[in-house]
């Protein structure tokens, strides 16, 4: 099984840290100048559309038809198509049941190339929607997020362990720190997890306490860390263009 998920040509988990950026707009017109800045900006090899900030993201039509301009828009910027639920540090929350269809019909569509999958949307839903996004020939990333602590190292590497077994190409986990102490923590869950070798991951400790995980994660066995080109879509997040030199200075 190779160990390196390619997208769009990018190879996740091999070489640099990838850097991808959130788009955030809640407006056809701020994600069109959002979109067009990423094209302007050369650091990056991600795109996300956090469709949770969209104005209309209760209704899939309105964001199947957004998608399809983002996706005309960024021409082979791969894109990640996120929904990040309320209870996930997100801006709103869909029922079970609109926020799997809502996934299933953007992976269907062909414009997205990943889809993330909250982990705790609950393990039977997150087997079939990874399985129902590898038969459209599309990549999974499973996620959970904590906005208020870290949890012990085990939980880490048990939550980024049952994300694979659910059927994550791209297991993540992104926590908030209340000291230095658990930042090591997430950087020693992403160490433990990483070699074992099945597969890249993605982590990350926020806020300014976590920075540096945003940029030493690949050490430990991150393979993708997010920056910022307009605005963060989660706080601790550099500028994607120092993010860029950092990396490079590290590990190119
Ligand atoms: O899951 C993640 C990671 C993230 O929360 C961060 O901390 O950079 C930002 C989110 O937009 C993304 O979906």
């Amino acid at each position: 099984m190779s160990r390196i998920v390619e997208i769009r040509g990018i190879r996740v988990g091999e070489g640099v840290p990838k850097i991808c950026v959130s788009l955030t707009g809640r407006t056809k017109e701020e994600l069109r100048e959002e979109a067009e800045l990423l094209l302007r900006t050369t650091d990056l090899d991600f795109a996300e559309w956090r469709v949770d900030f969209f104005e209309n993201a209760d209704s899939a039509e309105a964001v199947l038809e957004q998608l399809a301009e983002l996706r005309n828009l960024l021409g082979d910027i791969p894109l990640i198509f996120t929904f990040r639920s309320a209870r996930e540090g997100g801006q709103r929350e869909l029922t079970t049941e609109a926020y799997t269809r809502l996934n299933r019909e953007a992976a269907a569509s062909g414009h997205a190339d990943v889809i993330d999958i909250e982990l705790f949307t609950g393990d039977e839903v997150v087997r079939e929607l990874t399985a129902e996004v590898k038969r459209l020939d599309a990549v999974s990333i499973v996620s959970n997020h904590d906005f208020d602590a870290t949890p012990a190292q085990a939980e880490l590497v048990s939550r980024l362990r049952r994300a694979r077994e659910l059927g994550a190409d791209i297991p993540k986990i992104a926590v908030m720190p209340r000291n230095p102490g658990d930042v090591l923590t997430l950087l020693a869950a992403t160490y433990e997890v990483s070699s074992e070798q099945q597969g890249p991951i993605i982590t990350m400790s926020m806020d300014k306490t976590g920075v540096v995980s945003r940029i030493a994660g690949g050490t430990f066995g991150s393979a993708l860390t997010f920056g910022a080109a307009k605005n963060v879509s989660a706080p601790g997040q550099l500028a994607v263009a120092e993010l860029k030199g950092i990396l490079n200075a590290l590990y190119a």
